[in-house]
C-alpha cells in the first residue's frame, strides 16, 4: 500500500524512481480506508535527506500512511531553507489538538550538549509529554532516543572516549517481541554518535526492556513494555553512503576521526561500502507500523491534521 505525501515534496520523485509506493493526495482521497496518521519530527539539519530516508522505510508497508512533517518552531534552521519548511512542514502547535497513530522523532547533532542547552529543549519536552496521551506509539531515533529516555525515565547520557562510528553486528535479546519479528539472530546497524545511554539506568527502570544490542556498539533497541515508546540508538535509516559522507566531512574539517568500523571493504575508503542493514531497517519500521501502530490504534482518533 502506498505512502501519501504532498505532490511536490522532493522525496516524492526520488522514492517514485525507486518504486517505493507513493500516492498523490488526490488519488489517496478516493481510497475507502482510514490512512494511518504518522508525524515525523525532523530535528536533523539535513532535513531533505532524512525525510527521504524515513519516508522510504515508512512507505514500505501494506498500509496507507498519511505523513505530516514537523520541525521545532523554537529553532531557526541554518541548513534547511525557510521556503522548504514553509512548504512542507508544520509546527507542533499547529497539530497539538489532534491525535496521531505514530510519531517518529529523529536524531540531531546536539548530543555533546547538555539537553537543557539545546534551544528547542523546552518545546521538545512539551512534545514528549503530549505524546504520552496523544500518540499510539512513538519511535525515537539516536539523539531523540537519548533525550526521550532522559525525559521519560531519567536515563543518563554518557560521553564515549571515541565516537561509536561504523556498521556493527547486533544480537536479538527478546526474540518473541513483535518489533523483532522476522529478524535474524545477528543483524547489522550503522551507528554514528559520541555518546551512549546508561545501561544501569535502563535496567533499573521496570517499564523498559532492552530488545537488541551489540557487543561493540552497546544497547541498540529499548522499548517500554506496553510498546508505546520505542528508542533506537542507531541509524537503520541511513543510506549506504551516509557514514562515508560524515567521515569525509570531518576529514575535510581537519578533525581527528577514525574510519567507520566494518564499513569500507578492507577498510579502504576508496572502495564502495555495501549496505548490509537495509533488510532489517525495513523490518523494524514495518513491524513498528503494523504491530505497534496499526494493530493498536483506535479506528476513530478524531479530526484529521
Ligand atoms: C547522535 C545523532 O542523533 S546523529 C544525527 C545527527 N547527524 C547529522 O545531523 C548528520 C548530518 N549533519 C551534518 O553533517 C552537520 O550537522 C552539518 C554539515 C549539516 C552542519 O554542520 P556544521 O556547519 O558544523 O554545524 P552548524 O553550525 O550548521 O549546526 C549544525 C546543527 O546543529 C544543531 N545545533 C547547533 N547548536 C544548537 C543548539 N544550541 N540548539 C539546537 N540545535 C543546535 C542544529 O540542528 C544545526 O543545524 P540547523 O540549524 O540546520 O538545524
Ligand atoms: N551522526 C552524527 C554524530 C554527531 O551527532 C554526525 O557525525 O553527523
Amino acid at each position: 500500500m502506498p505512502i501519501k505525501i504532498p505532490d511536490s515534496l522532493p522525496a516524492k520523485e526520488i522514492l517514485s524512481g525507486e518504486n517505493i509506493f507513493v500516492m498523490d493526495e488526490s488519488q489517496a482521497f478516493h481510497q475507502d480506508i482510514r490512512p494511518l496518521r504518522i508525524a515525523i519530527l525532523n530535528l536533523m539539519p539535513t532535513k531533505e535527506t532524512t525525510e527521504t530516508q524515513l519516508l522510504r522505510l515508512v512507505g514500505n508497508s501494506p498500509l496507507q500512511v498519511d505523513v505530516t512533517l514537523l520541525h521545532p518552531s523554537t529553532h531557526t534552521s541554518k541548513n534547511t531553507s525557510a521556503e522548504h519548511l514553509k512548504s512542507f512542514y508544520k509546527t507542533f502547535d499547529e497539530i497539538a489538538d489532534r491525535r496521531l497513530d505514530g510519531l517518529i522523532i529523529t536524531g540531531a547533532p546536539v548530543e555533546q550538549m547538555e539537553f537543557e542547552d539545546v534551544n528547542y529543549w523546552e518545546e521538545l519536552q512539551r512534545i514528549f509529554e503530549w505524546s504520552k496521551d496523544n500518540v499510539t506509539s512513538t519511535m525515537h531515533i539516536c539523539w531523540a532516543a537519548q533525550a526521550g529516555l532522559y525525559y521519560h525515565f531519567g536515563v543518563r547520557k554518557i560521553g564515549l572516549p571515541d565516537k561509536c562510528f561504523g556498521v556493527f553486528p547486533h544480537n536479538v535479546l527478546a526474540p518473541n517481541t513483535k518489533l523483532l519479528r522476522g529478524f535474524d539472530e545477528l543483524f547489522h546497524v550503522p551507528h554514528s554518535r559520541h555518546t551512549d545511554i546508561s545501561r544501569e539506568d535502563i535496567e533499573n527502570s521496570p517499564d523498559l526492556q532492552i530488545l537488541a544490542e551489540s557487543d561493540e556498539a552497546g544497547i541498540y533497541l529499548v522499548a517500554t513494555r506496553d510498546g508505546r515508546q520505542i528508542f533506537v540508538t542507531g541509524h537503520s535509516e541511513y543510506d549506504p553512503f551516509s557514514l562515508k559522507g560524515e567521515y569525509e566531512r570531518d576529514i575535510a574539517k581537519g578533525m581527528e576521526i577514525a574510519l567507520p568500523k566494518h564499513y569500507f571493504p578492507n577498510d579502504d575508503p576508496n572502495r564502495t561500502p555495501p549496505a548490509v542493514w537495509r533488510a532489517h531497517a525495513n523490518l523494524l519500521f514495518s513491524n513498528w507500523l503494523n504491530y505497534y501502530v496499526y494493530q493498536e490504534t483506535p479506528y476513530d482518533i478524531g479530526p484529521m491534521i
